[in-house]
């Protein structure tokens, strides 16, 4: 497991937002456009922060989320919200985003309409993902309705979900799309998501859907 601890939370969001500058940089030298994906949630607003203000081509820069939370942009449990605020602004201001949510009822009514905006941005060249304490990514989660289907080596781009765990329906990325991207990073805080890492790596992704990114991903932990 690639493991990166930090001695604290701070410099652990600043220098992650400097590998992902990085790393985007050098997929900005090879090609025209690139893809930078982002969880929400409450953990990554910091690393948003920071990244915001780097100096990139951001107008060459497509920006989406792994998941989101079937609910109007600006909602306070929207992750588009939480992007829009902290991330898309600044130098980053100039990025384009392509939102995950749509008005409509259910994510069924327009879910292919969605995948059709992302699919020519794949793969995903830079993935960052958040985790939850029960082991879930993006919204991956154990349990979950559609996980099944979410997992397949042949799933579609994006999967509507509902979970126990989840308050309102979901739409996220599915496994292959996640396991994709050129560069993946995980970023989690705290002894308990700690503990459920190390659980994942011994779990089958249907116990512990984080695992379909870990034997690729960066691990950034700080306590
Ligand atoms: O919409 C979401 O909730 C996320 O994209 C989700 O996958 C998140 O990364 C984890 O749930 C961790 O969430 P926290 O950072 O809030 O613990």
């Amino acid at each position: 497991m690639n493991l990166h601890e930090y001695p604290d939370r701070e410099l652990m969001m600043m220098a992650l937002a400097d590998r992902i500058a990085a790393q985007l940089g050098d997929a900005l030298r090879g090609k025209d456009r690139v893809t930078l994906c982002v969880p929400g949630g409450t953990t990554p607003g910091p690393v948003f922060d920071t990244l915001s203000d780097v100096a990139l081509d951001w107008d060459r820069v497509t920006v989406f989320l792994s998941d989101e939370r079937w609910v109007p942009e600006d909602h306070e449990r929207s992750n588009a919200r939480l992007v829009r605020e902290r991330l898309l602004r600044n130098r980053a201001a100039a990025a384009t985003f392509l939102s995950l949510y749509a008005d409509a009822p259910q994510p069924e009514d327009v879910i292919d309409d969605l995948a059709r905006a992302i699919e020519p941005h794949l793969p995903i060249d830079v993935l960052l993902l958040g985790m939850g304490a029960d082991m879930h990514t993006a919204s991956l989660f154990p349990g979950a309705d559609r996980l099944a289907d979410a997992l397949a080596d042949d799933a579609p781009i994006l999967v509507p979900m509902r979970a126990p765990g989840a308050p309102e329906p979901r739409v996220t990325l599915s496994a292959p799309v996640l396991a994709g991207a050129m560069h993946t990073h995980i970023v989690i805080t705290g002894q308990d998501k700690r503990e459920a890492l190390e659980r994942a790596r011994n779990l089958p992704p249907e116990e512990a859907p984080v695992a379909v990114v870990l034997p690729e991903a960066e691990i950034h932990w700080a306590a």
